[in-house]
């Protein structure tokens, strides 16, 4: 296997007041990475250390409960939100792919996100901005709403390098953002005790997918199993100590016409076999996905097409792009409308 780094981009300047200069050399190493690999991890956030003690602490407690417990915070397919239990969801689907032999993927997830009730001025739509439902945890909530503070604020900072390395108006992409759909996912990779693994290729944690929205700010455990796809081969990816991944979403290469793309990624621990029965360490992560307003239309930008750049996908709108995907990876209904997606995975895995 070819070595292969995410990149790595000290965002400091722009979380710290930096000189033009500064900001003007970290837009262009994003720059870089978002053609490059589509996969960065960022350092110089600012976020709080405590924040993300916070988190992992709330998902250690929640996936604990037991599985029967955890099943009364199951919502409708349509709804984004709540407990997922293991082998529900086929994030495969979302793009359309899918072998037909493999299992379903064994991740569990708990999901909050924004709500109508945040925005009691506006009509939403309401699917995308389901209420959320909390379990019975001493401080859950507040454990978990203070990392999605932290969040907002890094992907808010995010796409404002954005708009600077694309050579945008500030503000050009948060226009996009006056009341977004965001999620959070939490994600556990565990399996019960006693579990016999089967070592084939089809054992998957989170089928390969891209996600779907502008950019998701992902905290994640340094356990291998997280993979990204470059170069047609898949690499290993773990973060440095406190250090956050972030990687564009399906909007993104929309928004650019192809010239940044969202990157294939999926989860796929190693197995340890011990007497002949396969084990898995345990890894946890959580996705926080920024994926703009529900009822905003999303094309190329301006001085993204041209002769030699020819548009390749035509407008949809936040609502229809994501709830294609959902229908996909939650509901089992394969996503006929992300062929572009679909051939990328399907030209890198042949
Ligand atoms: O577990 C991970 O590191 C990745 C999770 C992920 O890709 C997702 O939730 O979309
Ligand atoms: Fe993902």
């Amino acid at each position: 296997m070819s070595t292969f780094e995410v990149p790595t981009v000290d965002i400091t300047p722009y979380v710290a007041a930096g000189t033009t200069a500064e900001k003007a050399a970290v837009a262009a190493a994003v720059d870089a990475a978002c053609r490059e690999v589509g996969f960065i991890q960022i350092t110089g956030h600012g976020v709080d250390p405590a924040a993300a003690d916070g988190l992992a602490s709330a998902i250690d407690d929640f996936f604990a409960l037991p599985l029967e417990t955890k099943k009364q915070w199951v919502r409708p397919a349509a709804e984004n939100r709540g407990y997922t239990a293991p082998k529900s969801e086929t994030l495969a689907l979302s793009l359309g792919v899918q072998s037909e032999t493999r299992m379903k993927d064994f991740f569990e997830a708990f999901n909050v996100g924004s709500a109508a009730s945040d925005y009691p001025d506006i009509a939403l739509l309401a699917e995308h901005y389901a209420e959320n439902t909390w379990p019975e945890i001493a401080g859950f909530r507040e454990r978990i709403d203070a990392w999605r503070e932290e969040a907002g604020r890094v992907a808010r900072t995010v796409v404002a390098i954005f708009d600077d390395a694309l050579g945008l108006l500030p503000g050009t992409i948060e226009a996009l953002a006056a009341h977004p759909i965001e999620v959070l996912r939490m994600n556990n990779y565990a399996l019960p005790d006693g579990t016999t693994v089967e070592l084939d290729e089809d054992f998957i944690g989170m089928g390969e997918h891209t996600d779907y929205g502008i950019v998701t700010i992902l905290w994640a455990d340094q356990a291998k199993g997280l993979q990204v796809l470059h170069g047609g081969e898949w690499h290993d990816v773990s973060p440095a100590d406190g250090a956050l991944l972030i990687n564009l979403g399906d909007l993104t290469t929309r928004l650019t016409n192809e010239q940044w793309l969202s990157t294939l990624h999926r989860v796929k621990p190693p197995i340890h076999v011990v007497d002949g029965i396969g084990t898995i360490q345990r890894r946890r992560s959580a996705a926080y996905f920024f994926d703009g307003d529900a009822e905003a239309t999303v094309g190329p930008l301006p001085g993204f097409v041209d002769d030699a750049h020819p548009r390749v996908y035509s407008d949809v709108t936040v609502d229809e792009h994501i709830q294609a995907k959902l229908r996909g990876s939650r509901a089992g209904v394969v996503n006929t409308d992300a062929a572009r997606e679909a051939d990328r995975v399907l030209n890198a895995l042949s």
